[in-house]
């Protein structure tokens, strides 16, 4: 599938409709996911496939058995843990994926070698929660809600409870949530910030604390990959709220996020179990 905006439709766009398609059209993420219809859904997933890669592959380890992914439509991102949980079929190994530069190419190889995702019996439970509905993918819960109303957190407990993770507790929670733009910097700083404080209190609540005994159980305190806009009230969030509840937390701008966007994610790791806030 190609995506080379004409003339004649260039012709009759608004100026600022007119560059969205021109970027779009050279957007090396966007060609690679309109490469195949059963590739990635969104452009958002070479995100988390490059900081997965480039931070110690955290998606992989073998102990995580509970990943929660917020603000998960249309599903990218889900599709990529779903993979690394073993549940589609990742048809070529992690070590031939050369992930960057060209984020996703070794995709294309996989889908002409095999034909189209395949889904096999994973490990473990991925909750994703959206306003917007997701398609299935194999081995992931599906929640269409809204991840601040107040039943949000209980609903996503229940999905997380299973026999194979029985305290409900999650080992990643994943947020890309972010509300439309209003266009106002200050408000839509606001709505980011209010994000970042509820998915940080569901984290207080869920997320696992490194196991007390590591000889016997190698489990470390959970990881919450969390994006927020930049800014100077971001930046006390971080301090107040992330940096002294986590062995470390590192800033990120992934390659695949635009350059003119002022959004960054976080990666918080080793959650201490403090319950200050
Ligand atoms: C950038 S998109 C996520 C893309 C996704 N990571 C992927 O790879 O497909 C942000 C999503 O956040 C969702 N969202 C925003 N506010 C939300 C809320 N309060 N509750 C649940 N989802 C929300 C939006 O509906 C949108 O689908």
């Amino acid at each position: 599938m190609s995506f080379r905006p004409s003339d004649i439709l260039k012709k009759n766009l608004s100026s600022s409709s007119r560059s969205w398609l021109v970027r779009q059209s050279r957007d090396p993420y966007v060609k690679q996911r309109l490469a195949s219809a059963t590739s990635y859904r969104s452009r958002s997933a070479f995100k988390l496939l490059e900081i997965d890669k480039n931070w110690g592959r955290f998606l992989s380890r073998d102990e995580i058995c509970a990943v929660v992914d917020l603000g998960a439509a249309p599903g990218g991102w889900s599709q990529v843990v779903a993979e690394k949980l073993g549940w589609i079929n990742p048809a070529l190994s992690d070590e031939d994926m050369d992930i960057a530069p060209n984020f996703g190419l070794n995709e294309r190889a996989r889908i002409d070698k095999f034909g189209s995702w395949s889904s096999t019996a994973g490990r473990g439970v991925v909750v994703a929660v959206d306003l917007l509905p997701i398609a299935p993918i194999p081995g992931v819960h599906t929640l269409q809600m809204d991840f601040l109303s107040p039943q949000a957190a209980g609903a996503v407990k229940t999905a997380l409870s299973t026999p194979e993770n029985p305290s409900g507790m999650a080992d990643i929670i994943l947020s890309d949530m972010a509300a439309n733009f209003s266009g106002n910097r200050v408000r839509d700083v606001e709505s980011s910030l209010d994000i970042c404080h509820s998915v940080f209190q569901f984290a207080k609540d869920n997320l696992h604390v490194a196991a007390a005994n590591h000889r016997t159980d190698k489990r470390r305190g959970g990881t919450l990959l969390l994006k927020h806009f930049e800014h100077p009230l971001s930046k006390g969030f971080r301090e107040e709220y992330l940096d002294p509840n986590f062995n470390s937390v590192n800033y990120i701008k992934p390659s695949a996020s635009r350059a003119g966007s002022a959004e960054g994610y976080w990666l918080c790791r080793g959650w201490k179990g403090l319950r200050s806030h």
